[in-house]
């Protein structure tokens, strides 16, 4: 799914009324429609709405919703916020239109009121700015926005389209923004839904299609999309009945250190659960047995250190592919073996944890990097990586330009996790869920990525799907376990689940 810019979604808009038989005005009423729908199918006719309503098409939304839900029996009243001296065409038309049929429903509140008191069991309804937001809100307005925000703790807020005074294409950090329960957006996501610095203030996302013209959803190019199932099963490659295990590639996972065995274990379970040929883990002598006690399934070679420090004397050119960090340390001499490493493997590889810290500390060591390799770091990691940033929009921006530059394929990690491509797009994943914030998770992750590139998967298939089924066994486990209860382990437990989906 595409994610459009608030000047594109604007192109749709006038795309769609110039080729399809609709008037502006009826596409209002289409996405009122949908909104009304949406709220009398989770909230009784007894309920009294209460819809603030700003000057432009958001708050024309909010007019015709009020007379929607009037045509349905429900006490609803509208409360015309006046922040500018003129409204949009639709909106003065849907006033109209209250006004002819309901009068009484109908409220101006001047720009020197507050909001007047309201009853405890009145249903908020926020449109009073959507994407037509020039500037962030202040003075009487951004006054009304907080007196809304207050109202959050005791009322439900659905906010229209997004939330009042959010920015739908860039950070609204330190500005005010409306806090809603939920928020009905028009047709795609907004790029600053999947902020981490916005949790809180959506609630949840409901995306209500409003039949915008499927020609420029096609054509429009977006560097933002969300990676959704469809995306998923047409990368998916079924496995060939003539099948051996040279047929989906050796792997070569380079983990654990004294103490952090456990590290290797779950991104050895993963990288086999995960569909890889063969497996070798190459691990600090003090993992030996672990490894070979724990998991059957995989070779071991062992550094005579208690760490990486001694190098990775095997002939790495005979491995599909490398994955390296989990558990790994970052001693000197794990940096050195490192960097020679770089020098004798050209092939993508995967990095994760201590690698990319041992990529932070080094200089000039990330430009060593094969060209189309995965660095999966966590906000954390990517701070060391690549420095602090204001906010998430321009993390995002540091993401891909470095994706871009560096020819890497990079992703960080979090609810959304946002993965940035060498081509300039940056993907979305929305599987997954909080009870895979518990230790090791990424260290599954590192697995299954490893896996995939051994499959013959590309570095940007294999990203994609690899979080995407990450995510998917997460949910699985969450299901069954419970998200307090499921650990690490039962990510890699629910990864034959997640696969059997993709088969059908
Ligand atoms: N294709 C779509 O997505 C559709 C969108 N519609 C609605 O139209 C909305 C966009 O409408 P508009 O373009 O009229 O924009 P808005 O309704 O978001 O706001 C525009 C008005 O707010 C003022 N304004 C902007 N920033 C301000 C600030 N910081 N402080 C005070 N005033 C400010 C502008 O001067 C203008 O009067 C969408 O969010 C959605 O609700 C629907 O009606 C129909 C279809
Ligand atoms: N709230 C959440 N929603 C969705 N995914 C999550 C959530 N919390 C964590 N995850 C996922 O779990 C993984 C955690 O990785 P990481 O922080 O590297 O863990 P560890 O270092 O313990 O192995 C990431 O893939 C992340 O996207
Ligand atoms: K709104």
């Amino acid at each position: 799914m595409k994610i459009f810019t608030a000047q594109q979604i604007r192109e749709a808009d006038a795309y769609t009324i110039q080729h399809l038989p609709i008037s502006s005005l009826d596409l209002m009423e289409r996405a009122a429609g949908a909104c009304t729908s949406w709220i009398c199918k989770y909230f009784a006719p007894e309920t009294p709405v209460y819809i603030y309503c700003g000057m432009g098409n958001n708050g024309g939304d909010g007019l015709a919703i009020t007379r929607l839900l009037r045509n349905r029996d429900y006490n609803a009243h509208a409360f015309v916020l006046h922040h500018s001296e003129k409204a949009t065409a639709d909106h003065v038309a849907n006033r109209e239109a209250l006004l002819q049929k309901y009068p009484h429903a109908l409220h101006d509140l001047p720009n020197t009121t507050s909001i007047p008191a309201l009853p405890a069991d009145v249903l908020i309804i926020d449109a009073i700015l959507g994407t037509g937001l020039s500037r962030p809100v202040e003075g009487w307005l951004a006054g009304i926005i907080q007196q809304l925000q207050t109202l959050h703790a005791t009322h439900t807020i659905i906010s229209i389209d997004l939330p009042s005074g959010m920015q739908a294409d860039s950070s609204s950090v330190n500005t005010p923004v409306v806090k809603a329960h939920h928020t009905l957006s028009f047709e795609c996501y907004k790029l600053a839904f999947l902020f981490p610095e916005n949790a809180g203030i959506t609630g949840e996302v409901h995306i209500l299609p409003i039949g915008l013209h499927p020609d420029y959803i096609q054509q429009t190019p977006t560097p933002f999309q969300i990676s959704e199932e469809s995306l998923i099963k047409s990368i998916y490659k079924p496995r060939s009945p003539f099948a051996h295990k040279g047929t989906y590639g050796h792997a070569l996972l380079i983990a654990g250190s004294e103490g952090k065995m456990g590290a290797a274990i779950l991104s050895a379970q993963s990288c086999l659960r995960a569909g890889v040929g063969l497996l070798t883990c190459h691990v600090p002598k003090c993992g030996y047995t672990i490894i070979q006690i724990a998991v059957p399934p995989a070779m071991c070679i062992v550094d005579d250190q208690y760490d990486h420090s001694s190098g990775f004397q095997t002939d790495v050119s005979k491995y599909k592919v490398i994955g390296i960090g989990p558990g790994i340390g970052t001693a000197a001499g794990t940096a050195w073996a490192m960097e020679r490493l770089f020098e004798q493997y050209r092939q993508p590889m995967v990095l994760d944890a201590d690698a990319l810290n041992i990529l932070a500390t080094t200089p000039g060591l990330i430009d060593k990097v094969p060209a189309g390799s995965l660095l999966t770091p966590h906000p954390k990691e990517f701070e060391r990586l690549f420095g602090k940033t204001a906010n998430n929009r321009e993390q995002l921006q540091v993401l891909s330009h470095n994706a871009i530059e560096k020819r890497l394929c990079i992703l960080l990690k979090g609810r959304y996790t946002a993965m940035a491509f060498p081509d300039g797009n940056i993907f979305f994943n929305t599987t997954g869920n909080p009870g895979m914030a518990t230790g090791g998770s990424g260290d599954v992750l590192t697995g299954i990525l490893t896996a995939l590139l051994a499959q013959g998967y590309s570095s940007k298939d294999a990203m994609l799907m690899g979080v995407y089924m990450h995510g998917m066994a997460g949910d699985y486990a969450a299901e069954t376990l419970s998200q307090e209860a499921m650990t690490a382990n039962d990510i890699i437990d629910y990864l034959g689940k997640s696969f059997l989906r993709l088969h059908r």
